[in-house]
């Protein structure tokens, strides 16, 4: 469990990356800390990319439907400008943001802001996804979760696309991906 920093005096920012793959619970565990920061009165800002609509235009929805208020945003730089005078900032499906996402969270972070940032580590193939990598260099918090692999039961650290498209962004849930473990991962479809 993630436990906040308590910080002595005077208003300091920072930045959490909470990352993993699909299903591990990036989402639930965002929604968990904007819920305490919000039960501590301190005003809260969510916002996602504009591309994710899965489950709702407007709100961060998790798989397993626990929901918040948030913001869908096209283009990094416009959370500064909607950014007002939160005291903390939540981003989730970071990895589908531009590559300013990096220094836009560590503009909050230096007004005072706290950035707790939810997304892929790694896409389909394994490949780091986005501005992710870099997030992670510059994060003073990292909280590295897993799914359970849906063919054996063990810790999932990757997820599987199921279909032939080769593109890095698909859109999707379980139609699309299942959350695997490295074995069950390179057996690819002879699972
Ligand atoms: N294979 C799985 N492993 C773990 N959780 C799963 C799995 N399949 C469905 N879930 C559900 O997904 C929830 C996590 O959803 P969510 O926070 O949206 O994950 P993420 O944002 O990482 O994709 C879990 O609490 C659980 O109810
Ligand atoms: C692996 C992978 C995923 N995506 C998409 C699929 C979903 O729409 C999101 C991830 O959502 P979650 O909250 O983490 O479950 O990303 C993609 O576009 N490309 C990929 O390689
Ligand atoms: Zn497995």
């Amino acid at each position: 469990m993630f436990i906040e920093p308590h910080i002595k005096g005077g208003k300091r920012g920072w930045i959490e990356v909470i990352c993993g793959s699909m299903f591990s619970g990036k989402t639930e565990e965002l929604i968990r800390r904007l819920k305490r920061a919000r039960i501590a009165h301190l005003k809260t800002e969510i916002f996602k990319p504009a591309i994710d609509t899965r489950y709702d235009e407007m709100n961060v929805v998790s798989h397993d439907e626990t929901t918040i208020i948030a913001q869908p945003v096209q283009h990094s730089q416009n959370i500064l400008l909607l950014a007002d005078d939160a005291d903390v900032i939540g981003i989730d499906e970071v990895q589908f943001f531009d590559s300013g996402i990096v220094s836009v969270c560590e503009q909050l972070a230096l007004n005072g802001i706290r950035v707790i940032v939810a997304g892929l580590d790694m896409d389909f193939s394994g490949k780091p996804f986005g501005p992710v990598p870099q997030l992670l260099a510059v994060a003073d918090y990292i909280t590295k979760l897993h799914a359970i692999c849906v063919h054996c039961g063990n810790i999932a650290n990757i997820s599987y696309r199921k279909t032939k498209q080769s593109g890095q962004v698909v859109i999707g849930e379980l139609d699309v991906y299942e959350p695997r473990c490295r074995v069950c991962y390179e057996k690819g479809d002879e699972v």
